[in-house]
């Protein structure tokens, strides 16, 4: 059995699950893990000295689960799909191939979770798209008066700066490229490794 675990990061509104389930919805035997469903609740997300709740942190985030969840597809990937409905077939072969696309903007932040993945892509945007796109978005709890530029931008350069000491390996993506082009270029790219990893096992 292989597995490739894919790092889809970027900028909040970079296009992070767009680029996430198109990868998804053409690589057989792939499945997504996406950060923004381990958020805390909103009671025990503490506010900074501006009155702003620190979302964009990694301690906003249930990082343990995520991690588990994680592993546990590490551990048995055809049992995890078969488990959240994505296969039908019981029994898996030696040779299969397993794809665990993980999207999220601070997943290259987080030491251990960073040090799993095998690709590792980033989405970025300029502030003023980063801002219009972000303004259309409603979130849960919804962004407060001057939240993007109180709070979620100058967090963005921090965890941005903070990830690039952390990791060199990361692609960068121009998120303004159009959609069709950006999702194109990381599918074939993926395709190139899937198809390397199975020759190799043809030939081991
Ligand atoms: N390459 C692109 N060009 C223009 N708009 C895009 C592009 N990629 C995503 N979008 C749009 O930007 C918004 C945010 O995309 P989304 O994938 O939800 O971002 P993220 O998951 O990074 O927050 C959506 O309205 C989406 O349709
Ligand atoms: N529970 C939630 O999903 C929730 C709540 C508040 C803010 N957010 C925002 O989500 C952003 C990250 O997600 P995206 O990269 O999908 O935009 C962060 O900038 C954060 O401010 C999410």
């Amino acid at each position: 059995m292989k597995t490739i675990i894919v790092g889809v990061g970027g900028v909040t509104n970079g296009g992070k699950s767009t680029l996430s389930q198109f990868l998804h919805q053409k690589i057989h035997n792939s499945c997504i893990i996406a950060q923004d469903t381990y958020f805390k609740d909103d009671f025990v997300v503490p506010v900074d000295s501006n009155g702003f709740k620190q979302y964009d942190t990694l301690d906003a985030l249930h990082m343990e689960e995520m991690m588990k969840e994680v592993c546990s597809w590490k551990k048995d990937p055809h049992e995890f799909l078969r488990r959240r409905g994505l296969i039908a077939k019981d029994s898996s072969t030696d040779d299969e191939l397993y794809v665990l696309i993980v999207e999220g903007f601070l997943i290259f932040n987080h030491r251990p979770l960073n040090e799993m993945f095998d690709m590792r892509y980033f989405l970025e945007i300029p502030y003023d798209v980063c801002k219009m796109r972000r303004s259309m978005r409603v979130y849960a709890p919804p962004d407060p008066p001057n939240y993007f530029d109180g709070y979620v931008w100058p967090m963005y350069l921090q965890n941005r700066e903070e990830m690039e000491r952390i990791t060199s390996e990361i692609v960068f993506l121009d998120g303004l490229k159009p959609k069709d082009e950006v999702l194109a270029a990381v599918y074939e790219d993926i395709h190139k490794e899937i198809a390397r990893l199975q020759v190799l096992s043809f030939t081991t």
